[in-house]
């Protein structure tokens, strides 16, 4: 595989940055890398895992020279993060960014944004519970989506942001911002939010603390576990900069809510036989169109590195 960037500059060294610079590294997709996190502890553990080429202990200092830099932090942080880099930007240079919301991003980023630097904010569909410059993988980005929001960026840019993210392993496909939020709302953001909910509801419960919930739980309440497992601060950060979309679809998650609690009071079968059949017809058609592409349980940290 050939290089793409010469020199690309991670700020925020957590899951998605470690995992794209192992990627990188197993592509040999980009030159030098360069990354810079705000707490010391985090540089110092980047330094000893070999996580970068070089750790900078500014994000300015990562950034100058880059030709791709990426940002990696939690949504309400992009904004600081952009206006520490603008000033060392070189024209021609690309911003993208990681961020799971991409209207607030794009806000929040482009007003930074220097004359004559590209900016194409993108969202790899990929992750684990884990967080943090030790569980990033090579391979979490192996066969996911990548979704790009040009927002006006160039189409050369755009194109080229794309030929990186297909060198890291994943598909990607272009799409307008309203719709990201709308779609992520429904297959990300709710999703987290409910199991955060479910996890809430059996603990006040008072049962998973003394391992009743968990020592009897199969497969369900275990795979909720493992979500509402997730960055308390990056899931903060996703639906007070999300909130039209996820409060659009909360709503209507509520609606099919009650309607299924009704069905459940009244002895309605047939409403709840009729709605599970559909609900199973959903999963079976993505299992027969071959798009099952979540990434296995890898378990903590994910598999080895190479
Ligand atoms: N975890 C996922 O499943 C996932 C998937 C796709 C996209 N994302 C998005 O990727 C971004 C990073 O997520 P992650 O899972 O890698 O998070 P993470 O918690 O593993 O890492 C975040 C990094 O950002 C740093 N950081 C936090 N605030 C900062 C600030 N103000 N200035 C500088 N650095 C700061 C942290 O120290 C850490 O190094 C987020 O915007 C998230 O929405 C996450
Ligand atoms: O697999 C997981 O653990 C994830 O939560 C990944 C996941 C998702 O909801 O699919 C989480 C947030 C993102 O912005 C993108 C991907």
């Amino acid at each position: 595989m050939s290089v793409i960037y010469n020199k690309v500059a991670l700020i925020g060294l957590g899951l998605i940055a470690s995992s794209m610079f192992w990627a990188m590294k197993r592509g040999g997709v980009a030159g030098e890398v360069t990354g810079y996190a705000r707490s010391e502890a985090t540089r110092d553990t980047a330094r000893r895992i070999g996580l970068c080429d070089r750790v900078c202990d500014s994000a300015a200092e990562a950034a100058r020279d880059a030709d791709l830099v990426v940002l990696c932090v939690p949504v309400g942080a992009m904004a600081q993060v952009a206006q520490d880099i603008a000033p060392v930007l070189k024209p021609g240079a690309t911003v993208t960014d990681v961020g799971s919301v991409k209207q607030s991003v794009i806000d929040a980023v482009a007003p930074h944004i220097p004359e004559g630097v590209h900016f194409v904010p993108a969202h790899p569909m990929a992750g684990t519970e884990h967080s943090g410059p030790e569980s990033g993988f090579a391979e979490l980005f192996d066969n996911r989506w990548c979704l790009i929001v040009p927002h006006g960026a160039e189409a050369e840019a755009t194109t080229r942001l794309e030929q990186f993210w297909q060198a890291l392993g994943a598909q990607t496909e272009q799409m307008d911002v309203g719709h990201h939020d709308q779609v992520c709302a429904v297959v990300s953001h709710i999703p987290h939010l409910i199991a955060y909910t479910m996890v809430g509801v059996a603990d006040d419960l008072n049962r998973v603390s003394d391992q009743e919930v968990i020592k009897f739980s199969a497969a369900g309440f275990r795979d909720f576990t493992r979500i509402a497992a997730s960055d308390p601060t990056m899931w903060r950060d996703v639906f007070l900069t999300n909130k039209d979309a996820t409060l659009e679809i909360l709503g209507r998650f509520t609606e099919e809510l009650f309607a299924l609690q009704r069905a459940i009071r009244t002895g309605d079968g047939d409403q709840l036989f009729d709605y599970f059949t559909r609900t199973r017809a959903v999963r079976r058609g993505i299992i027969d169109a071959g798009q099952d592409t979540a990434a296995p349980d890898f378990g903590r940290g994910g598999p080895k590195k190479a």
